[in-house]
């Protein structure tokens, strides 16, 4: 196949796993993943674990260098400092990671985040040098009645406003129904395949086919080590934002398909 970009696999721990626990599965999932990333460097794999495990895993990454495996967080406030309680910065962020996750149906579900807020804090990662993965994707009820398009332009154009030319080409895109998140129901890799090239479409309007064409766009839902190659085997869909399957050895079989079919 024709390497256009390379393939990126996140793994969203969500709130699963405290210091003492993350470090223990990092130590014992690293080797396995650092020998597929030696191996092929088209691919990346982002772990993202709760904040306040971030300083272990950290810890344990520095002890066992592997390539192209990073560190991301799950979320993080706009504010450089000051009086928000329970919030983390980017510049706190940036201490320990390369990558943030922004938007996450959960946060916009449980905790009232809107595009506006997305959008500050897209804004903010990008200023401090981090990667975002800006998360979209519609509810059951949008996709039943026809409405993810809408829908998702919507959200891309307000949660991924603003960025100059540069900002442009740095972020990355995980398009994550909501129906299909830990539900065992993924989307078909057809279905997703379809979404992401409409939002690589919405993403041309907004910023030119270059940037388009640069940017990542992860599908996420439901993703296993028996479905993973059906995703990515379509061109427009460029790696994976994992939940559940990746605080579990899963994960390291994920990465090892993504980089089977990413060969060079
Ligand atoms: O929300 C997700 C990743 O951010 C997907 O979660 P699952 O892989 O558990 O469906």
């Amino acid at each position: 196949m024709t390497i256009a970009r390379t393939a990126i696999i996140a793994g969203n721990w969500k709130m699963n796993f405290g210091p003492k626990q993350a470090a223990s599965f990092t130590s014992n999932i690293l080797p396995t993943l650092g020998k597929i990333t030696r191996a092929n460097p088209h691919v990346l794999s982002i772990i993202c674990p709760p904040a306040i495990s971030l300083a272990a895993v950290h810890e344990v990454m520095e002890a066992m260098p592997a390539p192209h495996i990073e560190l991301g967080a799950q979320n993080m406030y706009f504010e450089e400092k000051g009086a928000f309680t329970g919030e983390i910065s980017p510049e706190m962020v940036k201490e320990l990671c390369t990558t943030v996750i922004l938007g996450h149906s959960e946060r916009r579900g449980y905790f009232h985040e809107n595009d506006e807020l997305v959008n500050k804090k897209v804004l903010a990662a990008l200023n401090h040098g981090l990667r975002p993965i800006i998360c979209v994707g519609e509810n059951l009820a949008q996709y039943e009645s026809g409405k993810t398009h809408s829908f998702i332009e919507t959200q891309i154009q307000h949660s991924l406003a603003n960025l100059d030319a540069t900002q442009a080409k740095q972020i990355v895109i995980a398009y994550e129904p909501i129906w299909a998140i830990g539900t065992g129901k993924a989307a078909t890799a057809e279905g997703a395949n379809q979404v992401i090239h409409f939002i690589r479409h919405t993403y041309t309007a907004m910023y030119g086919q270059t940037a388009a064409d640069t940017i990542h766009i992860l599908y996420g839902g439901s993703v296993t080590g028996a479905n993973i190659a059906d995703f990515i085997a379509y061109a427009d869909i460029d790696g994976a934002l994992i939940g559940g399957s990746s605080i579990k050895s899963d994960f390291a079989e994920i990465l090892q398909k993504t980089a089977n079919l990413y060969q060079s």
